[in-house]
């Protein structure tokens, strides 16, 4: 199998904060990761190392074959796609919902006088569809729903169409049906065998969507547990992560938790 990512004794430190230790991963092209733990854990650190929006302080970070600090990071960038609340962000709000996934095209948010082909928008409009956001396409981007807003984002995320696809807490703050409509539309494109791997971080089991074939476990910057999802998503590992008793039970490929 071929690795789309790779840490080797990865650390990072920030203004005198040791935020990662010691990370040594690897993620596999036909694998689906999520990415558990506590807030401060170092998890939104790591995304952005895979993103290549950051260098490790120490140790080897291998992004799509491409060691960070021996690399073009702007040519490496638009290889990996990125959805998170910081870059949605950047988002113009007036901005039509087609133009905030077109614009990936050219890696800019806010369309100027770029001129786009014709197939970048079939593209578009394809990727809008497939993430139910057609019959939004006009509208602009600030007046639809968080659940519509979170769709858009992976829409532009993957319209590029990345081999490495990385989500900051894809389904946070949304409403139960919202986060249902997100998480099974994820697990759709998660199990299409064209789809690229994919990074998912996120603070609840039940927004691990099917077909998410691993699992790490961060806790205090450093790798607690790793390995496939059902082996590491357990009452154990996640009561040692989290520092209170839980009971982990699954049904159908999903996952809860609660208090023990
Ligand atoms: N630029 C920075 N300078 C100093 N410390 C930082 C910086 N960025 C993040 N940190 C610290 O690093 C730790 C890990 O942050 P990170 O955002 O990676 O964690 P996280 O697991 O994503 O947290 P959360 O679940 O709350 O989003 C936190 O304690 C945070 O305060």
């Amino acid at each position: 199998m071929t690795s789309v990512l790779e840490f080797n004794d990865v650390s990072v430190v920030r203004e005198g904060n040791r935020i990662l230790s010691s990370i040594s991963w690897k993620v596999d092209a036909a694998e689906r990761w999520v990415i558990l733990g506590p807030n401060g854990a170092g998890k939104t650190t790591l995304l952005q190392l895979a993103a290549a929006q950051l260098h490790p302080t120490a140790g080897e970070v291998t992004v799509l074959d491409d060691e960070l600090g021996r690399t073009d990071v702007f040519e490496l960038r638009p290889r990996v796609g990125f959805a998170s609340s910081a870059m949605a962000k950047r988002l113009p709000r007036t901005e039509q919902v087609l133009d905030v996934v077109l614009t990936a095209a050219f890696s800019v948010t806010g369309r100027w006088n770029e001129e786009y082909d014709e197939v970048d928008v079939r593209r578009a409009r394809r990727v809008l569809s497939e993430w139910k956001l057609d019959h939004l396409a006009e509208r602009r981007f600030g007046d639809l729903s968080d659940g519509e807003q979170k769709r858009v984002q992976i829409a532009r995320a993957i319209m590029t169409d990345p081999e490495l696809l990385l989500l900051d807490e894809p389904a946070a703050s949304l409403d139960l049906g919202s986060r249902e409509e997100l998480i099974e539309l994820l697990g759709g494109f998660a199990s299409a065998p064209d789809a690229p791997a994919i990074v998912m971080v996120t603070h609840h089991v039940e927004e691990i969507p099917r077909g998410f074939t691993h699992a790490l476990l961060l806790g205090g910057g450093e790798i607690q547990a790793e390995g496939t999802t059902p082996e590491v998503v357990t009452s154990e590992n996640l009561s040692s992560v989290f520092g209170l008793p839980l009971v982990v039970s699954s049904d159908d490929g999903r996952f809860t938790a609660r208090a023990a």
